[in-house]
């Protein structure tokens, strides 16, 4: 190792100071909206009753109604990324709060579809945002020994959104108007995180983009306590070097740049590949299905209290996110994806199987129907597998695509991120709209085989492309991929890095022992003095 990159090293080896921990709570709270958007509507689309334009929701309003957030999410993710490079990521999670405060405004006061939808599809766009730059914000604040975990912070405010938006969902189910509060309660979070993020700095990366060196350095000194002003220098050095900037006189030749930039250049072109085949995989495995359909499909199955299930499965789903967020850093993202993939396969097959034997049919092409009048023994063969599916999945995919920014060198980190978080909202919205289409077409067992192939595929996609990057900074996360996926050599360096972290540790400790035989020694001599 030679001293620069020793002298980097202490400084990712800080522990993150309580400022980038509270930077990291403020950015998640855009995960939160995320996933309190996303997750109150399965339940809001139950409560609507006849309360737009007096009547019944047809079946494709509802799906309209749906989709439209996932629509806005996917615009607003194309454009965040360019927008965050040019006026910073601050801006862009202002300007998602201003979308989420408009679109929640519109769909409380809305009193047709179309209003609903244009509110939900505002909503969306705001989601889209900030689906995008908290990722982005946290990674690109945090030592490189916590970005795995500080990211994962993001993906448990998304997965506590939805479990507290099914929550309130089902507690509102019977209160008059409830599901206009159940929007309306989106205010509050939003309106937090604006006030707040007025108050907070943007990234040092984004200040040295910039040429502000001194607001980065300030930055710098605030988010890692205790690095010396040599390894600030240093950093400041290595955020230069990995900033050749994007040429351009204006945003759209700056944009165009970036985007051939991203494409010609082979290791960015790798980052791309992982990033949007990550987040393809994410969406194309069928999570979402469960999480907008699994009240229909449990009340198909024979579950009177459909809710309470759906609850378990999106509980299931923030608690192995938490279980992820202990084990990201220590055993690494390739690991935990190749243990949860062939984990979801397998329940995938097994609820296929479930179904087969169930007598589950379409009537009129609308709505599903069950010709058992019990709840039988593959009903809860179902409910077990859909579990052991949100545990696997949450464990792995579920998060890992987060990790996104990490794969981008810094001059095309914005385009980047954006092209994959829009493969992400491509990903729901296609899932999201063609779900009960493939129940009819191919059959519950069909569908959800499917589903078991493509986790299949990802698989193998996983296991001869995707590199192990837990541990290393990110310049050298964009080093391994210059010349291939290099998982072998992945897999040494961050072995490499790991191991170097952990003899720190081991002599921080035994020089803070030291440190304090003395004072021990000295505090109990106190003490037989006095008495
Ligand atoms: O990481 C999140 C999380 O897994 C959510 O539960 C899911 O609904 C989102 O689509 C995904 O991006």
């Amino acid at each position: 190792m030679d001293d620069n990159t020793s002298i980097l090293m202490s400084f990712e080896f800080t522990k993150p100071s309580p400022l980038v921990i509270t930077l990291t709570f403020v950015a998640s709270i855009s995960g939160f909206m995320f996933g309190y958007d996303t997750g109150y509507i399965s339940s809001a689309l139950v409560a609507i009753g006849t309360d737009l334009d007096n009547k019944a929701l047809t079946y494709s309003q509802k799906e309209l109604i749906t989709a439209a957030t996932s629509l806005g999410a996917l615009i607003g993710a194309l454009f965040a990324g360019a927008i965050a490079d040019l006026f910073g990521r601050k801006p862009v999670i202002l300007f998602s709060n201003v979308m989420f405060i408009a679109g929640a405004v519109i769909q409380c006061a809305a009193h047709t579809v179309w209003t609903m939808i244009g509110g939900r599809f505002v909503m969306g766009i705001g989601v889209g945002f900030g689906s995008l730059i908290a990722p982005l914000y946290i990674s690109e604040l945090a030592p490189s020994r916590f970005r795995g975990r500080l990211v994962i912070i993001n993906v448990l405010a998304i997965t506590g959104g939805q479990l507290v938006a099914y929550g309130i969902g089902a507690g509102l189910t019977d209160v008059y108007n409830g599901w206009r509060i159940l929007v309306g309660v989106s205010l509050v979070p939003t309106a937090i995180q604006f006030c707040l993020v007025i108050f907070l700095s943007d990234t040092p990366r984004y200040y040295v983009m910039k040429g502000n060196y001194k607001k980065a350095r300030d930055v710098i000194s605030k988010t890692h306590k205790g690095a010396t002003s040599q390894s600030i220098e240093a950093k400041i050095k290595e955020f230069d070097r990995l900033n050749d900037t994007i040429p351009g006189g204006n945003i759209w030749i700056k944009s165009w740049n970036a985007i051939r930039e991203i494409h010609l250049v082979p290791s960015n072109f790798r980052a791309l590949i992982l990033a949007c085949g990550l987040q393809g995989i994410q969406q194309f495995t069928g999570w979402n299905s469960l999480m907008y359909f699994s009240g229909t499909i449990f009340e198909t199955v024979g579950f009177k209290n459909s809710t309470a299930v759906s609850i378990i499965i999106s509980g299931t789903n923030f608690l192995f996110t938490l279980i992820a967020f202990f084990v990201i850093d220590r055993v690494g993202r390739r690991k935990i994806l190749l243990i949860g993939l062939p984990m979801m396969m397998l329940s995938l097959t097994l609820c296929a199987i479930a179904f087969h034997f169930m007598n589950i049919t379409f009537e009129d092409h609308d709505a599903l129907l069950n010709e058992d009048t019990e709840i039988t023994g593959w009903a809860i063969v179902i409910i077990i597998s859909m579990i052991w599916f949100a545990a696997s999945y949450a464990i792995g995919i579920g998060n890992v695509p987060w990790q996104q920014s990490e794969l981008f060198s810094q001059s095309v980190r914005g385009v980047g991120t954006a092209f994959s978080t829009t493969v992400n909202w491509a990903g729901s919205l296609t899932i999201s709209s063609t779900f009960l289409t493939m129940l009819d077409r191919i059959t519950p067992t069909g569908t959800f085989a499917f589903f078991a192939g493509v986790s299949l595929f990802s698989l193998v996609f996983v296991y001869f492309l995707y590199p192990e990057l837990s541990g290393l900074q990110l310049g050298e996360c964009q080093d391994i991929l210059t010349n291939g996926f290099n998982i072998k050599r992945s897999k040494e360096l961050s072995k490499r890095r790991k191991q170097e972290m952990k003899n720190k540790d081991h002599f921080i400790q035994k020089k803070e022992k030291e440190r304090s035989l003395p004072d021990m020694i000295s505090r109990k001599l106190d003490k037989i003095e006095l008495n």
